[in-house]
C-alpha cells in the first residue's frame, strides 16, 4: 500500500514537473513570436534583447520622447520597439496618423493600456482609459458637458482663482520665486472649484489638506514601483495580476487602512463623499459636477450602439461613472495645464520682446480686467498661437498620444492584429521643418500658427474623435491666467533661471527641477 503511494507521489511529482516545464517552454516560444511581430511586417527595431526588449534603453533614459525622436532619426518614420516582448509601432508618418485617429478610428477604440489598467470590460475605467462602447458612449455623453457654452458657466469660478493667483504675485513682486509652485496651486484651485463646487482656500493658505494630499497622490503615482517594472515584461499576466490586487483590496478593506499605503484612496473616498452629499442637496450650484449631475438626467435609458454594430439600452450614465469623471478632471486637468504655464513663463521671463507684444495686444483688447471673459479672450488671436507654440515646443503628455487596435484590420498595407499599440512620436511632428517652416521650427515664433498646416502636424491636445477632451477648459483657463497676470506683473529671469530647460518625462513631461522667475509688479498697468 505504502509503496503504491510512494510510487503514486514520484509520478505526481514528475507530472508536476513536466507540466512546469512545459508550461515554460510554451511561454518562451509565446516570447520568442512576439519578436517575430516586426520581423514578419519588414519593419525595422532598435536593437532588442530577448525578454528585455528595448526596456532598458527606455528606462535608462528618464525621457521617453528623447529616445522616440532619436530611434525616428534613425528608423525613419515608422518603426517598432519591444516593451519587454510587447510590440509597440512608432510612427510620425501623416497617412498612418490619419487612418489610425481619424478614418479608421473606430478600429482603434483603445489606448495603451497602463499597468494599473484593468481589463477592457471591467466596470471602472475612466474616460481615458475605456475602450470600445464603454469609451464611445462615456465620450458622447460627455462632449455636450465640454462645450464652450457649458464652459461659459464654469469662468465665473476660473475668474475668481485666477483673480487670487494675481493678488499673491503681485505681493511677490521684486522676488524671485519658484513659479511651478504658484502655477500647481492656482490649477489645483480651479479644479477643486470649477470641477468639485468646492472653495479649499489652496493658493493663500500654504498649509493646506486638499493641496498636500493631492501632491502626495501625483509623487505617489509618478514614482516607479516594482510592480510597473515586474509587469512590464510579463505584460500577459498584468489582467490577472490586477484583478487579484482588487479583489484582495476588496477582502482587507476592513483589515488595513489603504490610505496609509496608497494616497489616493483619500482622494477616491472624498470625491465619492462630494459627489454623495451634493446628490442629496436641492440647491443647484454653477459648477461641472451639476453639469454631469444634469447629463447624467438627461441621459437615462438612452439607446447606445457598439462599434460592432449591437444597440443596446443602458442607463448610460451612472453615480460611479460621474465620480470617475470628476476624479478625471484632477488626473488629467492639473499637471498638464500646470506645466504649461510653467512653461510659458519660462518663455516670457526669457523672451522679452514676446512678452511686450503679449502685453500690448492685452491692454489694445481690456479697458479693464472686468472685460477679460471667455468671449473676449477669444479675440486675442496671438494668445491662442502663443500657447500653441508654447506646447508645440514643450508637449506635455506625449506618451499618452497614441491608440490601441481594437479590431484588426489593415493601415497602408501593414496588418495590424487587435490590441496592438500604434504610438505617433509627437516631438518629430512638432519639429519637423517641412510641417513648420520657412521659420526653423527650434525657434520659439507664434506666428507660424496663422499659416494653415496640416491639423495632424500639432497633437498636443492628440486628435480625431478621441482627442483631448478637456482642450478647451485648458485654453479658456490658460488664456484667462495669462491675460490677467500679463496685466499685472513682468516676468524676468533671475540667476536660478535656466537658459534651456532639462525636462524628465514619466508619463508628464515637465522641467526635471524647479527654476525660479524674478515677478515685478507691471507700472501703469
Ligand atoms: C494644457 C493642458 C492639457 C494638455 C496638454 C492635454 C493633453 C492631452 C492629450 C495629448 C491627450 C490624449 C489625446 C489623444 O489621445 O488623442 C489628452 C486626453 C485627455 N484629456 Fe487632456 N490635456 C490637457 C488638459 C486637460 C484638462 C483640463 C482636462 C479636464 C478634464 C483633460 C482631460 C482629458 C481626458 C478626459 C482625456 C482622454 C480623452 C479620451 O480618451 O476620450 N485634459 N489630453
Amino acid at each position: 500500500m505504502l509503496d503504491f503511494i510512494i510510487i503514486d507521489s514520484t509520478l505526481w511529482l514528475k507530472l508536476i514537473i513536466i507540466s512546469l516545464a512545459s508550461l515554460i517552454t510554451f511561454y518562451f516560444l509565446k516570447i520568442w513570436n512576439s519578436y517575430q511581430f516586426f520581423k514578419k511586417r519588414g519593419i525595422k527595431t532598435p536593437v532588442y534583447r530577448f525578454f528585455w526588449g528595448n526596456n532598458l534603453e527606455l528606462t535608462s533614459n528618464s525621457n521617453y520622447s528623447d529616445v522616440i525622436l532619436n530611434w525616428t532619426k534613425t528608423y525613419g518614420k515608422t518603426y517598432g520597439y519591444y516593451e519587454g516582448h510587447q510590440p509597440i509601432i512608432v510612427t510620425s508618418d501623416l497617412e498612418i496618423i490619419q487612418e489610425v485617429f481619424l478614418k479608421q478610428s473606430s478600429n482603434f477604440s483603445g489606448r495603451k493600456k497602463q499597468i494599473l489598467n484593468r481589463n477592457d470590460d471591467a466596470p471602472d475605467h475612466m474616460l481615458f482609459s475605456a475602450s470600445r462602447s464603454r469609451w464611445k458612449t462615456m465620450r458622447n455623453i460627455m462632449n455636450p458637458t465640454f462645450s464652450s457654452a457649458k464652459l461659459k458657466e464654469l469662468a465665473p469660478l476660473l475668474i475668481k482663482c485666477t483673480d487670487r493667483m494675481n493678488e499673491i504675485m503681485i505681493k511677490k513682486t521684486e522676488t524671485s520665486i519658484s513659479i511651478s509652485e504658484y502655477f500647481k496651486r492656482f490649477t489645483m484651485d480651479s479644479i477643486w472649484n470649477c470641477a468639485f463646487g468646492i472653495d479649499t482656500d489652496i493658493q493663500k493658505n500654504v498649509k493646506n489638506e486638499y493641496f498636500d494630499r493631492c501632491e502626495a497622490m501625483f509623487t505617489f503615482l509618478a514614482k516607479p514601483k516594482l510592480l510597473d517594472f515586474l509587469l512590464s515584461y510579463l505584460h500577459e499576466f498584468q489582467p490577472f495580476v490586477l484583478e487579484f490586487l482588487t479583489l484582495m483590496q476588496k477582502v482587507m478593506s476592513n483589515l488595513i487602512d489603504f490610505s496609509r499605503i496608497n494616497p489616493s484612496v483619500w482622494f477616491v473616498n472624498h470625491v465619492f463623499e462630494i459627489v454623495e452629499t451634493r446628490k442629496k442637496q436641492t440647491f443647484r450650484k454653477k459648477d461641472y459636477l451639476q453639469l454631469l449631475l444634469d447629463a447624467e438626467s438627461d441621459s437615462q435609458d438612452k439607446i447606445v450602439d457598439d462599434y460592432i454594430g449591437n444597440s443596446f439600452e443602458k442607463k448610460a450614465n451612472s453615480s460611479l461613472k460621474i465620480k470617475r469623471t470628476l476624479m478625471l478632471f484632477m488626473f488629467a486637468g492639473y499637471e498638464t495645464t500646470s506645466t504649461t504655464l510653467t512653461y510659458a513663463s519660462f518663455i516670457l521671463a526669457n523672451y522679452q520682446e514676446e512678452q511686450q507684444k503679449m502685453y500690448e495686444l492685452i491692454k489694445f483688447e481690456f479697458n479693464s480686467e472686468e472685460d477679460i471673459n471667455p468671449e473676449s479672450v477669444q479675440k486675442i488671436e496671438y494668445l491662442d498661437w502663443f500657447i500653441k507654440e508654447v506646447l508645440r515646443i514643450y508637449p506635455i503628455v506625449n506618451a499618452a498620444v497614441g491608440r490601441r487596435c481594437t479590431k484588426s484590420t489593415l493601415v497602408k498595407g501593414i496588418d495590424i492584429p487587435e490590441d496592438t499599440v500604434i504610438m505617433v512620436d509627437v516631438m518629430s511632428l512638432h519639429f519637423d521643418p517641412e510641417l513648420w517652416g520657412p521659420v526653423d521650427p527650434n525657434e520659439f515664433y507664434p506666428p507660424r500658427h496663422e499659416v494653415k498646416r496640416n491639423p495632424l502636424a500639432f497633437m498636443a491636445f492628440g486628435n480625431g474623435p478621441r482627442n483631448c477632451i478637456g482642450m478647451k477648459f485648458a485654453m479658456l483657463e490658460l488664456k484667462i491666467a495669462l491675460c490677467k497676470l500679463l496685466l499685472n506683473v513682468e516676468f524676468f529671469p533671475s540667476s536660478n533661471t535656466p537658459k534651456n530647460l532639462e525636462l524628465t518625462e514619466i508619463f508628464v513631461r515637465r522641467p526635471k527641477s524647479a527654476f525660479e522667475i524674478l515677478i515685478k509688479r507691471r507700472i501703469n498697468p
